[in-house]
């Protein structure tokens, strides 16, 4: 599998501070990887070290093999950089200030532009400094996104959109994945990651703590189980369950909490005799709390 974008042992250090320690990562190609971590985990620092935009104080990184120091400008020319506190020429029309982007990149398709611009929903005729935040946001997305990047760089790509230009970004990231890019975006927001990325990682205090599949840290997720029973539920027993965290009880119903595989719980609960089973979404949330605040599982 061909490798987007690639780090080792890449360090940032502001004086003598670490904002990222010897993050050594591997991103493959042709997926939307989700990267989070509280404020001030590191993830600008790791953002702007990919787009070429700071030095690393030690350790590399590459973007489809170009070292974002050595062969900075042809690394360049495969992203599209989002920052984010996106900022632009507030004299410029929207339409003026894309034009310009884009007769710097060497020309890129108008149609795409007027595509990308219509799903935003953005009014290109107005000056920059009559956007509203949410608008600027999409200006800034759209110049990443218009000369069709090989790998998308994004730094909290949503701030301020309303939910309905949020959906429509995110169908904008599952699409470029499906033609064949990548996409590195950073989050805040669980739900949106969980909808869009095929892996995540999270950092905290400028290391990071887990990389993984969505798919394996949902396997591995909290899920909410409710189950009925004929007669009172065997609470105790249920509670004897390792993968069972929670259980209590309201008239026959047993209300659990329980973490990893649902085959122990199935075998106990089954003798007395279930009526019916109610799962609910297992739950990102909780264990990525988990993992922002004592950094394991
Ligand atoms: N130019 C700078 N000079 C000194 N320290 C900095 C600088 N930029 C960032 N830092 C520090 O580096 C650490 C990581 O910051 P960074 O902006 O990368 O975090 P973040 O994960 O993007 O946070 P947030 O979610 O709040 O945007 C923080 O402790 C921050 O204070």
């Amino acid at each position: 599998m061909e490798t987007a974008i690639r780090t080792r042992r890449l360090t940032k250090r502001y004086r003598t501070r670490p904002a990222l320690q010897d993050l050594d990562l591997e991103v493959p190609r042709n997926v939307v990887f989700g990267y989070l971590g509280p404020n001030g985990a590191g993830k600008t620092t790791t953002i702007r070290l990919l787009a070429g935009l700071l030095r690393p104080s030690a350790g590399s990184a590459e973007i489809l093999g170009r070292d974002t120091v050595r062969r900075r400008e042809e690394a360049q020319r495969h992203i599209g950089y989002l920052p984010g506190d996106f900022a632009v020429y507030r004299d410029l029309t929207g339409e003026q200030y894309l034009r310009f982007i884009g007769n710097l990149r060497g020309g890129v398709d108008r149609s795409f532009v007027d595509h990308l611009a219509k799903r935003l929903d953005l009014d290109r005729s107005v000056r920059v400094g009559g956007l509203s935040h949410g608008n600027r946001q999409k200006l800034g997305i759209i110049q990443a996104f218009m000369h069709r990047p090989d790998v998308l760089i994004l730094d909290e790509p949503t701030a301020g959109l309303d939910p309905l230009i949020q959906r429509e970004f995110l169908g904008l990231v599952r699409e470029a994945r499906d033609e064949g890019r990548t996409v590195f975006l950073s989050s805040h927001i669980l739900d949106e990651v969980e909808a869009v990325a095929d892996m995540v990682a999270i950092l905290r205090h400028g290391r990071l703590v887990v990389v993984e599949s969505v798919e394996n840290l949902k396997a591995r997720a909290v899920r909410r189980i409710d189950l009925v029973f004929e007669g009172p539920p065997p609470v105790a027993a249920l509670r004897a369950v390792p993968a069972v965290r929670e259980a209590r009880s309201t008239g026959h119903t047993a209300h659990l909490v329980v973490e990893g595989s649902m085959a122990g719980l199935l075998a106990v609960a089954a003798p007395h005799g279930v009526e019916h089973v109610v799962t609910h979404e297992p739950n990102l949330e909780e264990i990525f709390v988990r993992y922002y605040t004592t950094g394991k599982v």
